[in-house]
């Protein structure tokens, strides 16, 4: 069996009058991220991490944030597609890890809602999609609640 990992990374400030959706679970808060898509921090770095693993570039490659066809863009609509992508090529998807580093708010209760929509949308068992959350202590701009991070890891195979 063959298997390649790739890792992701995404940041989007917090700001006023925008939604906050995480692993495409809007959650309620009175700041959301801003982005020229739904800026679903989690959602880019599983999707980077995806790419990652094959050697396909990143999702600026394919949804490139210059073109108005992506404004507002549903992150997990792009999801779909890099997860036609993937398949294409032969792949599946083994797991996936990933953690969410926010300040504010709590996400513990939203994880579970997350890791079904993720799971779900890339026709997986839930137990392939683990979605964690951390503070960052106060520190930097995540802690002074200015901003959103995700780290994925994504681990394919082909049989
Ligand atoms: N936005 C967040 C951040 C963290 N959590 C949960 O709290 C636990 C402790 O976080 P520390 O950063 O203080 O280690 C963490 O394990 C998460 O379960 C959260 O729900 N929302
Ligand atoms: C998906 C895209 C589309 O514009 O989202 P953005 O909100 O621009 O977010 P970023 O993570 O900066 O870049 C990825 C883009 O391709």
């Amino acid at each position: 069996m063959k298997m390649r990992v790739g890792n992701g990374y995404d940041l989007h400030r917090l700001g006023e009058n925008r939604p906050l959706i995480l692993g495409g679970v809007k959650i309620s808060h009175h700041l959301g991220l801003v982005g020229h898509s739904d800026a679903d921090v989690l959602t880019h770095a599983i999707m980077d991490a995806m790419l990652g693993a094959l050697s396909l570039g990143d999702i600026g490659h394919y949804f490139p944030p210059s073109d108005p066809k992506w404004a507002n863009a549903d992150s997990i609509k792009l999801l779909e597609e890099v997860k036609a992508l993937i398949r294409d090529q032969g792949w599946q998807i083994a797991n996936i890890d990933s953690v969410i580093i926010a300040e504010q708010p709590k996400l513990k209760p939203h994880l579970k809602a997350m890791r079904d929509r993720v799971s779900q949308t890339l026709d997986l068992d839930l137990d392939q999609v683990s979605i964690k959350a951390t503070t960052n202590e106060k520190m930097d701009a995540v802690g002074r609640e200015e901003a959103i991070s995700s780290y994925a890891v994504v681990l394919l195979t082909q049989t």
